[in-house]
């Protein structure tokens, strides 16, 4: 269950009208987007509708020429990854950035390790990497000394997901995390994106599989040749629609004007 206020009152993320270019490219155009907490939020879009551009600009890793981006109802400014993390924002991209060679606590502290003056604090990183996992319900792990080279694609998703929130991170973005999964390790890693969000994070999942997003999201954003063409909630809509929004940014009543469309294949 997600917590009582889930979705309502002021988003944890809000863009209004951002706009992004590459040089000529005009590829995000005016995006209204909002993720809320204790929510799951899906990114959907066809290949190129400007999903990476959007995740990478609210990142800090690009940063958006125009509109606003609000964190907690408040007008921030995000130029770098650590401006965003400071917020609380925090993404697991697709390559999950682990080290083969580095057990599950070194990895979930990289870069970011605990020290006693010079020496690392083994002890404190172990504790709080795995009450951080035993709170998400993760059962998969047998040992966070564990090497990250031995573990499954499915305990590798969780442990870059875990790593994520060990922050006290309240936005957690997700790209593709069951890409790679087979079945059995796709229902565990849709399971923990659950867990997140009834935990009170607000989750952004970018997805292209329309049964990842109707079984885990709670609210449906679906981008359009770099524009919003609808934020739904999933339990007002199907797979059909959703499919009909990223393939032409309408479906019945929903969606960007033919006009507004055309304008942005056009652009
Ligand atoms: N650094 C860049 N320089 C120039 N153009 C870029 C850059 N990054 C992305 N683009 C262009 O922006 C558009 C949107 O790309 P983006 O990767 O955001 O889409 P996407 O929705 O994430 O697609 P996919 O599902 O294929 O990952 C594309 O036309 C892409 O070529």
């Amino acid at each position: 269950m997600a917590p009582e206020d889930a979705g309502s009152g002021t988003p944890v993320l809000e863009l209004r009208k951002v706009d992004k270019h590459f040089g000529a490219v005009h590829v995000l155009k005016g995006v209204d987007f909002e993720a809320h907490r204790g929510e799951v939020t899906a990114l959907v879009g066809d290949n190129g509708a400007g999903k990476s551009t959007l995740v990478k600009s609210v990142a800090g890793i690009h940063a958006f020429d125009a509109g606003e981006y609000l964190f907690e109802g408040r007008p921030v400014k995000v130029e770098n990854p650590k401006q965003a993390n400071a917020l609380g924002i925090e993404v697991v991209y697709q390559d999950l950035a682990l080290c083969d060679n580095l057990d599950v606590v070194a990895n979930m502290y990289l870069g970011r390790e605990n020290r006693t003056g010079i020496t690392l604090d083994e002890a404190s990183m172990e504790k709080s990497a795995r009450e951080t996992l035993d709170g998400l319900s993760v059962r998969t792990l047998k040992s966070v000394r564990t090497k990250v080279s031995s573990l499954s694609g499915g305990q590798r998703q969780t442990v870059a997901i875990a790593r994520a929130v060990l922050w006290n991170s309240k936005v957690v973005i997700l790209d593709e995390p069951t890409a790679a999964l087979g079945v059995a390790q796709t229902e565990q890693v849709l399971n923990l994106v659950r867990r997140l969000a009834d935990r009170g994070l607000a989750v952004i999942l970018i997805s292209h599989n329309m049964n990842d997003v109707i079984k885990v999201a709670d609210r449906v954003v679906a981008l359009y040749l770099g524009q919003t063409a609808a934020q739904i909630k999933a339990k007002d809509t199907t797979t059909a629609q959703i499919v009909e929004l990223i393939t032409s940014g309408r479906s019945g009543d929903i969606g960007l004007r033919d006009a507004d469309a055309e304008n942005g294949g056009a652009a």
